[in-house]
């Protein structure tokens, strides 16, 4: 972490909720008016949002879909957050869905007859499917910090983040099948661009065999292992401070540029980054970036106005 950093928690109070999130420890409680999520701020463009339920092991369960939608909605709209952390509290970072509160929904959907259930069952589906959709749909990059289990959901939330980062304990399993489904929520989709091994992935998936740590870094689903949670917090917040003192505005058009060109050709790709720089490269970060390159200034110490 850098002085900077330092210096900038204690301005604002917020030194300790830093602590907290490097030791790998809970903050505390879900922040209102969340019940499954805890929002705090490491640093003033900082958000770090932790999974809160660790006596469930952190089971999806149907608060948490709703709040997710919620939660980066407001991320997304908050002109000082600049990046995501997105951990974890207690012994794992998630047991996947709340197989307890979310049979109703899935198992016994209402309706008069088979076209409604069919219908009302899509859209539950289409709902779920937001809870991590809006994540990829916020412009702030999001890094998620995985330690011990990542199950079914999980891996779900982790595919639909910009960078994923785990411990030397995390492991990772594609566990829908074992319980009688096809992952409907992201994974299918997503993972096969993450890891870009499609025999991987199918083995994966229609196996549910677990994947630990060494193997999700050999294969690209994690960029980095740490040793524990208290390491990886510190280092995923110090990435993130590396994050936030670029240009927001280059930052978020890199991320919605990246997640385009994923899902297009690569001439799709430049014509849409051609007509987002078109306007985006008028901004004062251009050159307030270039002068600080010049002067071998760090862009921790340059002002980029909110966005
Ligand atoms: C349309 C939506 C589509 C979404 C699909 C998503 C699908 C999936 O996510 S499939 C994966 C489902 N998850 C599982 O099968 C995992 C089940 N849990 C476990 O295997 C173990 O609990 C685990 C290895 C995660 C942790 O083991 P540990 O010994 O550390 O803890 P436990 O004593 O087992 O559990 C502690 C309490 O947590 C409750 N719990 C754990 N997992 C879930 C869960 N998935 N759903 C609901 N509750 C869960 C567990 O019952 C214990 O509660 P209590 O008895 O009240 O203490």
């Amino acid at each position: 972490m850098t002085f900077l950093f330092r210096t900038s928690f204690r301005k604002q109070g917020l030194l300790i909720p830093v602590l907290n999130a490097v030791r790998g420890m809970s903050t505390g409680s879900p922040t209102p008016p969340f019940t499954t999520l805890s929002i705090s701020r490491p640093a003033d463009t900082i958000t770090h949002v932790e999974f809160c339920r660790p006596e469930k092991r952190n089971a999806m369960n149907k608060a948490f879909w709703s709040e997710m939608v919620d939660c980066f909605n407001q991320i997304a709209e908050d002109k000082e957050c600049r990046v995501v952390v997105f951990s974890g509290a207690g012994k794992i970072f998630t047991a996947g869905i709340d197989l307890m509160d979310m049979a109703g929904d899935i198992m016994q959907p209402e309706g008069d007859d088979t076209a409604r259930i069919s219908w009302n069952l899509r859209q539950i589906i289409v709902k779920y499917q937001e809870s991590f959709s809006v994540i990829e749909k916020c412009p702030k990059p999001v890094i998620v910090a995985i330690h011990g289990a990542c199950i079914g959901g999980g891996v779900d939330l982790i595919t639909a983040s910009d960078i994923r980062l785990c411990t030397q304990d995390a492991w990772f399993q594609v566990k829908e099948v074992d319980i009688g489904l096809a992952a409907d929520v992201g994974t299918l989709q997503r993972l096969p661009k993450v890891i870009g091994n499609r025999s991987l992935v199918n083995e994966l998936a229609l196996t549910a065999r677990k994947m630990y740590a060494d193997e999700a870094k050999s294969c690209g689903l994690v960029s980095r292992v740490f040793p524990d949670k208290e390491t990886m917090m510190a280092g995923a917040l110090e990435m993130a401070g590396e994050i936030a003192s670029r240009s927001p505005v280059a930052v978020q058009g890199t991320k919605i540029n990246l997640i385009f060109s994923r899902d297009h050709s690569v001439q799709e790709s430049l014509n849409y980054m051609a007509t987002w720089n078109m306007s985006m490269l008028q901004t004062h970060d251009l050159m307030k970036s270039a002068q600080a390159a010049m002067e071998k200034k760090s862009l921790k110490d340059i002002i980029f106005s909110k966005l």
